[in-house]
C-alpha cells in the first residue's frame, strides 16, 4: 500500500516494507536515533531480528511538484536521493485485559484473563534533517489506516517522549517505577496473614516457602523463562505476550536478549519452576531486570534472594508497578526509594465496540453513554455501554451522553490504570451530570491494576 498525504505533508510518500527492506529499514531507523547498527544485520540477538516486515512503513520525500509546505518547510532537499527519511513498524502481540470483577462460573479467578490482539508500534524515527515537516504524521496516518483495514482493534507503543503521541489518539495506560533498597535496610517483615486466620493446608503452603532457589546462567534456561513469562502474562492485565520467535532469536532486552545474565530460578516443593529473577551484579549494585512469578511464595523467596546477595550495597528492581508488594513487605517501609515513575504502555483504540466488549468490567451493572471524539481520524461516535455481571455490550446510540471524551483519554482508561474521575478532575473528560464520575469509576474498576514490563 502506498499513501499520499497531501493534507498533512505534500512532499511525503509512505510505502509498506517488504522482506527486502530489512537493511534499509535498520540503517534508516538507526540514523534517526543517532545510533550505529551492529553487523551483520540479520543475525539473532538484535532487537530488529523480531521485526515483521509485512507490517513496516518507510517514508520518502518526493521532488514532484507540490503545493507550498508552509512554515514547516525549512528548505530541505525534497528528494533524499531516493532513500527513506522515516520508519515505523508494528509487532503482533496479545494484550491481557482486566477481567470481570465477579467472574461467571466459566471464567473463575484461576482461569486466564481476556486478551486482545494488538499492534505493538515500534521503530518510529524521522531523520534529523527532515523533522517537523509532517513525516511522522504521514506515517501515523498510513499505519492507523492500515491497521484498521487489517481489522486490528488496538495499537500500543512505548513513547520516547510524552509529548509526541497524544495527537495521534494514544493515551498513557500503564505506569512503571524503579525501587532501590539499601542493603542495611533490607529486612522483610514476617507475613501477618497466617497469624489472623486458622491455618489450613493451603495457608501453611504460603506461610513457609518449601521451594528452592537455584542460580542458572541465562543461556541454559530460555525455555523455562519463556514458559513462566507466558503463564504470568495471562494473569496480569496490561501484560503483553512475548512471541516464541522473540525468545528463539534473542530479540529485545534482557532476559530475552543475548546480554549475559544470571537467573535466580525458584521451584516449588514439587520441583516445578514458579518464578525467576534476571539480574546482574556490578560494583555493589544488584540490578534486577524483572521478577516474574506465578505464586506469592516464589515472589517473596526471590525478594529474599535479591535483597540479600553478598557483596552488594543496594538492590535495584526495575520495571515494577506503583503498587508493588515489596514496599509493604519491608520491615522499614520507608526503605524502598521509588524513582523513575513514568508512563509505559500507551493505548490507541481503533475499534471501540470490540475493545470495550472484550475486556471485563466492575461488578456494578450500569448503562454508560460515551461520546468519543477522534480528531486525528476525523471521527465522532457515541456508544451505549451496558455492563452486566462484569461483561458488556456496546452499541451505537443517540442517547444523551454521560461522558464526552477524546479517544486518547479512552485509551488511558482502557486498562483501568487511570480512573475516569482523575481525568474529569484534570479537565480532560467532560461529565454531563453530577453522578457521571462515580458511575464511570465503578464501571471501569475491576480491582486489577494493570502492569506491563515488556520492551519493544
Ligand atoms: C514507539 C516509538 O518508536 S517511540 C520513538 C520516537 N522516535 C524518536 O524519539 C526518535 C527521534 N525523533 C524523531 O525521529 C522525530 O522527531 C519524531 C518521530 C519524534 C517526530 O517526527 P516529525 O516528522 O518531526 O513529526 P511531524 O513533523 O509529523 O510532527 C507532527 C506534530 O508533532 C509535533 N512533534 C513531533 N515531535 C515532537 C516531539 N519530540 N516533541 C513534541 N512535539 C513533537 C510537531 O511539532 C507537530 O506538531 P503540530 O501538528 O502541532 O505541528
Amino acid at each position: 500500500m502506498a499513501t499520499r498525504t497531501p493534507r498533512d505533508s505534500p512532499r511525503v510518500r509512505t510505502r509498506a516494507t517488504t522482506g527486502d527492506d530489512l537493511d534499509l529499514f535498520v540503517t534508516t531507523v538507526h540514523q534517526a536515533f543517532g545510533a550505529f547498527p551492529e553487523t551483520p544485520a540479520d543475525s539473532p540477538g538484535r532487537w530488529w531480528s523480531a521485526l515483521e516486515l509485512d507490517r513496516g512503513i518507510l517514508a520518502h520525500t518526493t521532488s514532484e511538484p507540490t503545493e507550498p509546505t508552509g512554515p514547516a518547510d525549512h528548505g530541505e532537499p525534497a528528494d533524499h536521493g531516493g532513500r527513506p527519511v522515516g520508519t515505523t513498524a508494528s509487532y503482533t502481540f496479545d494484550l491481557t485485559l482486566p477481567g470481570p470483577q465477579h467472574p461467571t462460573p466459566d471464567t473463575g479467578p484461576e482461569n486466564p484473563l481476556p486478551t486482545i490482539s494488538v499492534a505493538g508500534v515500534t521503530s518510529v524515527g524521522v531523520l534529523p534533517t527532515h523533522r517537523r515537516q509532517g513525516v511522522l504524521t504521514a506515517m501515523m496516518r498510513h499505519q492507523l489506516t492500515d491497521l484498521r483495514e487489517r481489522g486490528e482493534p488496538l495499537a500500543v507503543l512505548l513513547a520516547s517522549e510524552a509529548t509526541i503521541y497524544g495527537r495521534f489518539g494514544y493515551g498513557p495506560a500503564t505506569h512503571t517505577t524503579q525501587i532501590t533498597v539499601p542493603r542495611h535496610r533490607n529486612a522483610l517483615a514476617a507475613p501477618r496473614a497466617h497469624t489472623l486466620v486458622p491455618p489450613t493446608p493451603e495457608s501453611r503452603e504460603t506461610k513457609a516457602d518449601n521451594g528452592t532457589v537455584e542460580i542458572v546462567h541465562r543461556d541454559t534456561c530460555g525455555d523455562i523463562l519463556e514458559t513462566l513469562y507466558d503463564q504470568y502474562r495471562r494473569h496480569q492485565p496490561g501484560a503483553l505476550s512475548r512471541p516464541h520467535h522473540w525468545w528463539a532469536r534473542r530479540a529485545g532486552r534482557p532476559p530475552i536478549s543475548c546480554a549475559p545474565r544470571y537467573i535466580a530460578l525458584h521451584r516449588d516443593h514439587t520441583g516445578t519452576p514458579d518464578g525467576y529473577a534476571s539480574y546482574t551484579l556490578d560494583q555493589g549494585t544488584l540490578t534486577v531486570d524483572e521478577t516474574i512469578t506465578t505464586t506469592t511464595s516464589a515472589l517473596t523467596a526471590l525478594h529474599h534472594f535479591t535483597l540479600n546477595h553478598d557483596l552488594t550495597q543496594q538492590t535495584v528492581l526495575k520495571h515494577v508497578p506503583r503498587n508493588h508488594p515489596l514496599r509493604t513487605q519491608l520491615s522499614d517501609t520507608r526503605a524502598a526509594q521509588v524513582t523513575n515513575d513514568t508512563d509505559w504502555l500507551w493505548v490507541r483504540i481503533l475499534d471501540i465496540p470490540r475493545a470495550l466488549t472484550t475486556r471485563g468490567w466492575g461488578s456494578t451493572d450500569a448503562d454508560l453513554v460515551l461520546d468519543v471524539h477522534d480528531p486525528f481520524l476525523h471521527e465522532h461516535t457515541r456508544h451505549h455501554l451496558h455492563t452486566h455481571n462484569g461483561h458488556a455490550t456496546c452499541e451505537p446510540t443517540d442517547r444523551d451522553p454521560d461522558l464526552t471524551l477524546d479517544i486518547r483519554d479512552l485509551g488511558s482508561l482502557y486498562l483501568s490504570g487511570t480512573t475516569p474521575s482523575t481525568l474529569i478532575h484534570a479537565g480532560h473528560i467532560h461529565p454531563h451530570h453530577p453522578e457521571a464520575a462515580a458511575l464511570a469509576d465503578a464501571v471501569f474498576d475491576t480491582g486489577q491494576p494493570p502492569h506491563c514490563l515488556h520492551w519493544f
